[in-house]
């Protein structure tokens, strides 16, 4: 045995064996905690009697719980820190380290010392630090720099190092497998071993594995809005994973998962990543698809369209022009600079109903409106306009408390009413008591129309949408569904924010957005508007930008920088997931530059399959030969152009009694996912013409693959295909 593999193997039985003390000491630590805690619940049960017989027992006995209360929560603390440290020692016993690096400090004591590096930190019981966490600033020089003068940052100190060994070590659980020294980034065996793993239903993190280019999209602080153009594959999900992990370690006296919003192409693959940030002993942030979060935050009871009928839409080949006009950075352009006070007319302002008979007339509340100074904003008007409402709701309901009405109603009201009204019961006699209750039961009574005048129900947004389109369009806005559309609710949450009330979130730190390709000008707009001091991560791929809503990534560096942020733009050009052989396939179909620069990383593989069928019943055949031809272990779909034609193939395939395990998704539905074998359902010229968004279509269906793609058509194959 090499003196090197002696060492590791000596250190890493030397921690293993600190690990399991540890884990000892923490598990009875939490055992301890939890027998104590009992005793003191029995104690607080049994012996001590809890006496409320007199007002100083009562004092003793409140005494008694809150120092009981009191320990109790210490107890919850230690148990909770304990459990925590018991987490982290469990996740490393199984892989207790997978770097080294070997520095010496560049300062007036040149220093020299090994860090290795894994999930997590550790600190033995004798408070020697043995792991330091792949997010802490050191283990920054085992992902970035090559072997030599090297540095990294410590609150944004640059610390001078010297790199002298940089060491990948396979581990699992106390056995040392292998281990490469390395003197470029990543070892390319240990990548190209986990890049062979077969697909799984969920993510998996890449933290042994991350690559240079993509290290520097996780931890880049230094920019408030990255973004990552990058190719099918290249690992931009994981690197937004890997990043939402490292800001989580990074900020955590500052921030929780709480203030981190992740927004996913479709429920499916929020699913598919939910077990990355777990995995890595970090919380979920918020993590919605775009029509969840636009519901989310349009907290209304207006119906808003379904995902399916979402998806429906966004895939649909034909646009109507109202649509784009409403999706347009122009039109939310002209809605934010629009001043015009005349359109502010008494036809949007609603009654305010209580039992259908009405308390304000529209007419009314248009009054108070006009009263207001007109040198205001919109906005300031309709918010002074809610004052008036809300101070003559109340003068009126003060008067009515102390009506003689309602007096003698309070004095009627039996003890068993009064406990259920108030809580409590009171003097019958006592005038100004029954003034006051009168006024909570007025209060309890008319809670709706308080609703409606804080809520700013008076005020009809829809009506001003179409005002407001008119104006803009000269012609009027034609409603097609009745549940409101993503874009007629982006549209109405930029109306609100602009003309009834601020709607934007101080408190999200972080969000980050996937597929930002999909995206219209008016959804980005709407999200810088709403998190105005958000730090924000856009990741997409144009080539993938297959629906209707989409957004090319110059217009989207030009949308960004003219709302005065500065953009740091990264590009990521590497394919992890395809063999090289589909990644050559896909490439192919890319249209702009990069074509020209994409490197696949994995192994040659085996060619992608064209298979040419007479007619639809030998395509059917094929399909049902090729699907019994694959391993059941492994992961295989088959990608169809849209949601019908996945409905048309499942019950043609059902009718020739397929036996095999067959899993069919449109395309929307298998955006972001991999799977070990794809079959793309019949790329022939009759269903893909030569659009550019058949082309991206295409593209995203192949790159799905991992191994092996089948291309079983009928009649002729596509021209996009067959020019290659
Ligand atoms: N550094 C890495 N080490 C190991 N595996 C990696 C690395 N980077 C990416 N991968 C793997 O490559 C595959 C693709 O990654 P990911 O889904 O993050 O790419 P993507 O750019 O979001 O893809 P797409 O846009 O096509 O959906 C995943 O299986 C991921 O685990």
């Amino acid at each position: 045995m090499s003196n090197d593999r002696t060492q590791e193997t000596q250190h890493l039985q030397q921690v293993y064996e600190e690990l399991s003390q540890a884990k000892d000491t923490y598990q009875t630590a939490i055992d301890e905690v939890n027998t104590t805690g009992k005793s003191v619940l029995e104690q607080f049960s049994g012996d001590t009697k809890l006496n409320f017989d007199s007002y100083s027992d009562n004092l003793e006995t409140f005494a008694m719980m809150e120092m009981k209360n009191r320990e109790i929560d210490q107890l919850n603390i230690q148990n909770e820190t304990a459990a925590k440290q018991l987490e982290k020692v469990e996740r490393l016993l199984k892989v207790p380290y997978f770097g080294k690096i070997d520095v010496t400090f560049l300062d007036d004591d040149s220093d020299r010392d090994v860090f290795y590096i894994g999930m997590n930190d550790f600190t033995n019981l004798d408070g020697e630090s043995r792991i330091y966490d792949w997010r802490s600033p050191i283990a920054s020089l085992f992902y970035n720099n090559v072997l030599g003068d090297s540095s990294y940052y410590v609150n944004k100190t640059e610390i001078p190092v010297s790199l002298n060994l940089k060491r990948q070590l396979i581990i699992e659980e106390d056995r040392l497998l292998n281990f490469f020294d390395t003197s470029l980034a990543i070892q390319d065996d240990i990548l190209l071993h986990s890049l062979e793993a077969d697909s799984s239903q969920y993510m998996k993190d890449i933290t042994t594995t991350i690559q240079q280019e993509q290290n520097e999209i996780i931890r880049d602080e230094s920019h408030p809005l990255l973004l990552v153009n990058g190719i099918a594959g290249s690992g931009k999900t994981s690197a937004i994973m890997q990043r939402i992990a490292y800001l989580l370690y990074n900020h955590r006296t500052k921030i929780t998962a709480d203030d981190i919003l992740l927004l996913s192409p479709n429920s499916t693959f929020i699913d598919y990543i939910s077990q990355v940030l777990p995995n890595l002993g970090e919380r979920n942030p918020l993590n919605l698809t775009l029509l969840q979060f636009l519901k989310f935050t349009f907290r209304e009871k207006a119906p808003i369209e379904s995902e399916s009928d979402y998806f429906k839409r966004i895939t649909a080949e034909q646009v109507n022009a109202q649509q784009r006009v409403i999706q347009s950075q122009n039109f939310v352009a002209f809605i934010q600079a629009f001043q015009d006070a005349s359109l502010i007319q008494q036809s949007l302002f609603k009654p305010i109903l209580f039992k259908r008979k009405p308390i304000f007339s529209a007419e009314l509340i248009f009054g108070l409106y006009q009263e207001t100074p007109t040198t205001l904003s919109i906005r300031d008007r309709l918010s002074a306009t809610k004052e008036k409402l809300s101070s003559l709701w109340n003068r009126y309901l003060i008067k009515q408390s102390k009506s003689k009405q309602m007096i003698d109603q309070m004095q009627d009201l039996t003890e068993a009413e009064q406990l259920r009204y108030f809580d409590t019961t009171f003097d019958a006699e006592d005038e100004e008591q029954l003034v006051a209750y009168a006024l909570q039961r007025l209060q309890q009574k008319y809670r709706k129309v308080v609703d409606a005048i804080t809520d700013v129900a008076w005020f009809d947004q829809w009506l001003l949408f179409e005002a407001l389109y008119q104006r803009y369009q000269q012609v009027s806005y034609e409603r097609v569904t009745t549940a409101y559309t993503a874009d007629e609710v982006v549209i109405l949450l930029l109306l609100k924010d602009k003309f009834i009330e601020d709607l934007s979130n101080r408190q999200m730190a972080f969000i980050l957005v996937d597929e930002v390709q999909d995206y219209t000008e008016a959804q980005i707009l709407l999200l810088l508007k709403l998190f105005p001091q958000a730090n924000f991560t856009l990741a997409g791929d144009e080539n993938q930008a297959i629906f209707n809503t989409s957004i090319s990534f110059i217009d989207l560096q030009e949308l960004l920088s003219a709302s005065s942020r500065s953009v740091t733009s990264y590009q990521l050009l590497n394919s992890y997931r395809s063999s090289k052989e589909i990644t050559q396939l896909f490439q192919t179909l890319v249209t702009n530059h990069e074509k020209l620069n994409i490197v696949s990383i994995r192994k040659d593989g085996e060619k992608p399959v064209f298979i040419s069928c007479n007619d639809q019943e030998v395509y059917l055949e094929k399909l049902i030969s090729i699907l019994g031809s694959l391993s059941s272990e492994e992961a295989t779909v088959i990608i169809t152009k849209n949601a019908v034609e996945a409905e048309e193939l499942e019950h043609q395939l059902s009718q020739k009694n397929n036996t095999n395990a067959t899993q069919i998704l449109s395309i929307d539905m298998a955006k972001g996912l991999e799977f070990d074998n794809v079959i793309i359902h019949d790329p022939s010229t009759l269903r893909y013409g030569t659009t550019e968004r058949e082309k991206k279509i295409l593209y995203t269906a192949i790159s799905r693959g991992m191994k092996q793609v089948f291309l079983p058509y009928i009649g002729e194959l596509s021209t996009l295909l067959a020019l290659e």
